[in-house]
């Protein structure tokens, strides 16, 4: 068989959200693929009540998930978020809604994900999943892949691409990072995050309106909730590490969510929260921006190890999952010449991929040092009037990142329009 007619081969370096959806991807495309993931198959750990992580799914990841007819799936287990529920400290409830009726972000189980997309990828016999498998080196000239199990034994292999979706951490940038002219810089914020749990009330109902993404805005601190199927929510803390240190006590604890988030301790619960605070730790946040994302025809890297963002926005998985758009549509463009497709790819999506990174760390200061819930509540009704005096001029920042697929660095430059305009 001609080189040509040969299947070409990649291997998916990192079996996460990005790289599991690139697998389906790749799978459309008819080419032989084989995901490397070092942890083992989520799919047979026990799922823990009470720990269940989610994500805002937006219009670009939504989109990503359709065209490999994955939407329905995953929407159908998620929760829909038509607006804001904005929590003041005296337990005032206030709603600012996303937009029209039908725009809404949808709340995804982030393990349910990854598996729906990892089983929908393996349907495909060309394509292979080898989890406890860890890239340690790889050779951008010969395509050669070196990777250590979690026994200890070594494998290697040979492909005609590497596509890294291996995370903030990637193996594979450090691999480019060493044989390219490569530009790359890192942030970690003075925040940290902790994931609570809000289970359901006695009577097994949600403890919070449902449809809502929850917020209690506190400056320096935030919460939010975002809904699970299980009827618990998921609470992420955000707060700097120093205050995190400072809270050693449980009077400590209970002192700082009496001030800061009264409301929600009745609904956690105080003993399941003060247990929860203390048994859990709080996470780093870095921002990673990064030029080239790839190299020749050999190596792309995309998700999470191409441009890591702080959650501010909602964006790192929906950006993750447009990546595997983009780059569908370039092999398209390029007939599968993986070395056109790479090159144009590294031109068309830096400056879109770092626009929501800088998107993200702008609202992350912003929202640390100015909002609190009223000025949250004021900035988004302003907003929302606004774009309901001019509907086609103004479409709200937020509202462009999170319901359209306008470029990420255009959503900035229409912005610095309206700003202007303001
Ligand atoms: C607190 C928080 C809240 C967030 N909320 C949202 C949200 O609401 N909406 C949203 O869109 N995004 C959100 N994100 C961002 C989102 O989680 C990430 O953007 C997304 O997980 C990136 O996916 P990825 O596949 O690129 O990387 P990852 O999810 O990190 O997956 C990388 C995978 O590669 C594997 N791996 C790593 N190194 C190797 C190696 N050497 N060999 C083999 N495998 C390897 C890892 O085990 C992992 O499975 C949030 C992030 C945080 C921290
Ligand atoms: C699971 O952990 C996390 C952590 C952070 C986020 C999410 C899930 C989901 N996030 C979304 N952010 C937007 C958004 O565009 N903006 C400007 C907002 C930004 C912040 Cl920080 C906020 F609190 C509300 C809004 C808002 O507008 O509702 C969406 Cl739209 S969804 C942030």
């Amino acid at each position: 068989m001609s080189e040509e007619m040969r299947k070409k081969r990649v291997a998916v370096i990192g079996g996460g959200l990005v790289g599991a959806l690139n697998a389906c991807y790749f799978s459309r495309r008819k080419y032989k693929v084989d995901v490397y993931e070092m942890r083992s198959d989520i799919r047979k750990v026990e799922v823990v009540r009470g720990r269940s992580i989610n994500l805002a799914l937006s219009v670009r990841g939504r989109e990503a998930l359709k065209m490999v007819e994955m939407e329905e799936e995953v929407i159908n287990k998620g929760i829909r978020m038509y607006s804001r529920m904005i929590h003041d400290r005296d337990g005032t409830l206030r709603i600012i809604p996303y937009g029209r009726k039908d725009q809404y972000i949808m709340s995804v189980d982030r393990r349910h994900l990854n598996e729906v997309l990892l089983t929908a990828a393996e349907k495909n016999p060309d394509i292979t999943v080898h989890f406890e498998h860890k890239l340690v080196n790889c050779d951008f000239n010969t395509g050669e892949i070196v990777l250590k199990r979690s026994d200890g034994t070594i494998v290697k292999d040979v492909v005609d691409a590497i596509i890294g979706c291996d995370g903030a951490f990637s193996a594979v940038r450090n691999q480019i990072m060493k044989n390219t002219l490569f530009n790359y810089q890192q942030e970690y914020i003075p925040h940290g995050y902790m994931e609570l749990n809000m289970p359901p009330t006695a009577s097994d109902e949600f403890a919070m309106a449902i449809n809502h993404l929850h917020i209690w805005a506190r400056n320096e601190y935030m919460m939010i909730a975002l809904p699970n199927q299980d009827k618990s929510f998921t609470l992420t803390l955000f707060m700097p590490f120093n205050i995190f240190d400072s809270i050693k006590t449980e009077d400590d604890l209970m002192n700082f969510f009496h001030k800061n988030f009264q409301d929600s301790i009745p609904l956690i619960g105080e003993k399941e929260l003060k247990q929860m605070f203390f048994k859990s730790k709080a996470f780093p946040l870095i921002s990673i921006k990064c030029s080239p994302y790839h190299i020749g025809n050999k190596a792309l890297i995309m998700g999470d190890a191409a441009h890591a963002s702080v959650p501010f926005y909602g964006q790192g998985m929906n950006c993750g999952f447009e990546d595997c758009l983009v780059l569908n549509d370039l092999l398209d463009k390029h007939r599968d010449d993986i070395g056109a497709a790479f090159e144009e790819y590294t031109k068309v999506r830096t400056i879109d991929a770092q626009a929501i990174c800088d998107l993200s760390m702008y609202n992350y200061i912003e929202m640390r040092q100015s909002v609190n819930s009223c000025l949250f509540l004021l900035r988004k009704k302003v907003d929302n009037f606004l774009s309901w005096l001019f509907p086609r001029n103004w479409i709200p920042l937020y509202a462009m990142v999170a319901f359209t697929r306008t470029r990420y660095h255009e959503c900035i430059l229409k912005r610095q329009w309206q700003d202007k305009v303001r």
